[in-house]
């Protein structure tokens, strides 16, 4: 191997706010970057989810894995659409793009050995919400990382509730679903609740990444 070659491996660019997202699931188990997606790339994805909430492809969300699933909405409320990266829809890919940087850097940084990952569209209708929860299902510990990225209209108040609220040792954090805004947290440890929506449709892409 030639000397290039070897520094040409070895090089690596830090990037500042992947350092912070790190750093935040080191010393709090959970991280908000706020502008994650620009409005601009919001409103792309959103269009795409309305597209398809419109075409009726979303189907009501369950709770289990999935070969134990059950419906029941006094649990959660959401509708949802599981997102295809083979499919290579040019938005979606748009999504995956970014989210693979991450991945990418995470594995080369943290030793996570995240190997899969799986997200869905949801809608959230005004009066649903999912009750405080763990995303992790019995004999399943594959989740590592849940991540939440938010893709309501600029503006969401407070009095339209669909708040996040993580249940952490020192008291609970409520979060805004604020479009571009992203959370992070261990999927195994951070309970959390979506609170009930008050007035309009919260929208979102959830998922995980997982060690296999
Ligand atoms: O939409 C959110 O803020 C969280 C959703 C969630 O907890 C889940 O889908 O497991
Ligand atoms: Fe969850």
């Amino acid at each position: 191997m030639s000397t290039t070659q070897l520094f040409e491996d070895i090089t690596f660019t830090e990037n500042e706010s992947y350092e912070r997202i790190i750093s935040d699931l080191i010393t709090k188990k959970y991280s908000i970057v706020d502008d994650f997606f620009t409005l601009e790339e919001v409103s792309t994805l959103k269009e795409s989810l309305l597209i398809k909430y419109e075409e009726d492809s979303f189907k009501k969300s369950a709770i289990g894995n999935y070969t134990n699933q059950e419906i029941d909405k006094t649990i959660r409320g959401d509708f949802i659409l599981w997102i295809d990266e083979k499919k290579e829809e040019p938005t979606e890919q748009l999504f995956f793009a970014k989210v693979n940087s991450l991945v990418s850097y995470l594995n080369k940084t943290c030793f996570l050995g995240i190997l899969t990952k799986e997200f869905h569209y949801a809608v959230y209708p005004t009066g649903t919400f999912y009750k405080r929860h763990l995303d992790t299902f019995q004999n399943d510990d594959r989740r590592k990382l849940s991540m939440v990225f938010y893709l309501n209209e600029d503006g969401w108040l407070p009095e339209f509730g669909g708040e996040l609220t993580l249940y952490l040792d020192g008291g609970d954090k409520t979060i805004l679903p604020l479009p571009g805004r992203v959370v992070i947290f261990e999927s195994q440890v951070i309970e959390h609740e979506v609170k009930r929506v008050m007035a309009n449709e919260r929208l979102s892409i959830t998922g995980w990444l997982k060690t296999r």
